[in-house]
């Protein structure tokens, strides 16, 4: 039976704790998927790789009333295809290489693997592997509404309609959510048909009622959008075609699309009821995460067990990149440093969402502002436009929205909700304050802002927020 100093499960975000630290020690990486991960091989990365093109198509829509007339000739799927995982593919391997076959002191286990005891691990071919330290890096995976048709080949997720052979002429995509509303974006911009099915009666209802009504109504201008409806089934028509029936939540119409491809986007679960939590006798949460502390130990009976860490989908709520790999850094000080263990700081997590409109948000929404505000204290908001700036004006915008939530009396920013161009660079600034402790009126005023950029509608959103302006603040 091999020992090992650590043991990783999962090569997208644990596979970075492999650092120089482990080189005259020994590990184990274990993977039973692509080498990479979900960001490299079929997420982040691929996605906005496939949505910059798209975006590129819908600029011809855009120019026209800016008195350029832009014709789209077409687009070429396989070439962007080709293009985005030429690149990945050859990433995930070199990476693959490297840990197989470069590194005296890294074992790579190209299979599934699950806990016996809290530090062995048996793998799907038999192996057993017990280690000093364990870090389940396990990621999450697509669910499917169990309903009948989920089967067939027109039916993919995320992880397979990348890779289609050619341009769809019809998508249906099902789900209101991250991925749905990006991969909506993505083949209507590409030239598809998109009809975006969803249960509830807004798109990216998670979001700020705000930002979730403009975005709803914002993408029904684009590509067909149907609300309220549950799906029921699938079934192949004899063209190829499939035919998608949905039954109206109220007592309203039910609904059938036919489409060529269907795109399921309807959520993702932690991998840990793949992992035999439960023989090693570590805590799983309500919605499925394998509970951790701050330090990211993992956690037994409310307390953590020793030498097991766990990072990323696996363990967190966000089921974002950015927070993962905070995660693993944290992770990878806490294990090479036992005595000076860090924690990992949640409180301003950022988000966007790559769909057209871009939508981007950091903090709380206004509702959750004012339910969890304490008494006495007075949350005020602002929705700015992109078009009441000089740049909004140069773009002709009529969609893009800066929303700020923030303390009346203390001027601290609470929440920032932004869609339109570039919203994940537009808030970057707000989040930057919010960690800082920065309040809204010192972000508006101390700081020059570039004028006339459109960066000018968050100074805008931050100087007509309503908060209390102190004597002395800069002018
Ligand atoms: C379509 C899509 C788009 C996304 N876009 C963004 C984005 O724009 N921005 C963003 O921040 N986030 C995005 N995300 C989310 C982001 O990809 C994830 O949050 C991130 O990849 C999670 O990293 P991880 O290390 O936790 O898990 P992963 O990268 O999923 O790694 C887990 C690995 O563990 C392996 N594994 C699992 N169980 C076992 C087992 N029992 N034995 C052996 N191996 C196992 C898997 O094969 C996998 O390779 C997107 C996700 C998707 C699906
Ligand atoms: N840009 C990004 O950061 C990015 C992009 C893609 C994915 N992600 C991450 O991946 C996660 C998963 O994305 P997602 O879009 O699959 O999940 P999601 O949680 O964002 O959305 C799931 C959607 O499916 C709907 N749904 C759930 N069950 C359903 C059912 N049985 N029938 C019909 N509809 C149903 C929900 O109402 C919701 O609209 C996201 O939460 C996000 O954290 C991030």
């Amino acid at each position: 039976m091999p020992h090992y100093d650590l043991a990783i499960i999962g090569s997208g975000s644990g596979n970075s704790l492999i650092t120089p630290h482990w080189d005259d020690k020994r590990v184990a990486l274990v993977d039973g998927g692509t080498f990479g991960g979900t960001c490299l091989n079929v997420g982040c990365i691929p996605t906005k790789m496939f949505v910059y093109p798209a975006r590129l198509a819908g600029t011809v829509r855009e120019a026209g009333p800016l008195g350029v007339d832009l014709e789209l000739r077409g687009t070429r799927w396989t070439d962007i295809r080709d293009r985005v995982f030429g690149r990945i593919d050859a990433i995930s391997a070199a990476g693959r290489r490297y840990r197989a076959d470069e590194l005296d002191h890294v074992d790579l286990y190209e299979e599934h693997a699950r806990f016996t005891a809290p530090r062995t691990l048996l793998t799907d071919s038999g192996a057993e592997i017990t280690a000093d330290r364990i870090v389940v890096a396990a990621g999450s995976r697509a669910v499917l509404p169990d309903v009948p048709g989920m089967g067939l080949p027109q039916v993919h997720t995320s992880d397979t309609v990348m890779r289609l052979p050619e341009l769809p002429r019809r998508v249906l995509v099902l789900g209101g959510g991250f991925i749905a509303a990006e991969f909506a974006h993505v083949f209507h911009g590409l030239g598809s048909d998109v009809v975006q099915v969803n249960r509830s009666a807004r798109l990216l209802r998670q979001h700020d009622a705000e930002i979730s009504r403009r975005f709803t109504e914002a993408a029904g201008r684009r590509w067909r959008v149907e609300l309220g409806h549950a799906i029921t089934g699938i079934s192949a028509n004899g063209d190829g075609s499939v035919t998608a029936s949905f039954a109206a939540n109220d007592a309203g119409r039910p609904l059938s699309v036919v489409a060529d491809v269907v795109l399921v986007a309807t959520g993702r679960v932690p991998n840990t009821d793949r992992l035999g939590a439960g023989a090693a006798g570590f805590d799983v949460g309500d919605d499925g995460t394998l509970c951790v502390d701050d330090y990211q130990r993992v956690l037994s009976g409310g307390a953590p067990v020793d030498g097991v860490y766990a990072l990323g989908d696996v363990s967190n709520e966000f089921q974002l990149k950015h927070v993962a790999n905070r995660e693993a850094r944290v992770v990878a000080h806490n294990l090479e440093h036992p005595g000076a263990q860090r924690r990992t700081d949640r409180s301003h997590v950022p988000a966007a969402v790559f769909s057209d409109p871009q939508i981007a948000a950091v903090g709380l929404t206004e509702t959750q502002a004012r339910e969890r505000a304490a008494p006495g204290v007075d949350v005020v908001s602002v929705v700015q436009d992109y078009g009441s700036t000089a740049y909004g004006w140069a773009m002709e915008d009529t969609e893009g929205v800066v929303k700020l939530v923030a303390e009346r009396a203390s001027g601290k920013l609470l929440g920032a909700h932004i869609m339109g161009h570039e919203a994940s660079l537009l808030i970057q600034p707000l989040v930057q304050a919010m960690a800082a402790g920065t309040d809204a009126v010192t972000l508006a005023r101390g700081p020059y802002w570039i004028h006339p950029a459109l960066a000018e509608v968050v100074e805008n959103a931050l100087l007509s927020l309503g908060v209390d302006v102190p004597a002395d603040a800069p002018l």
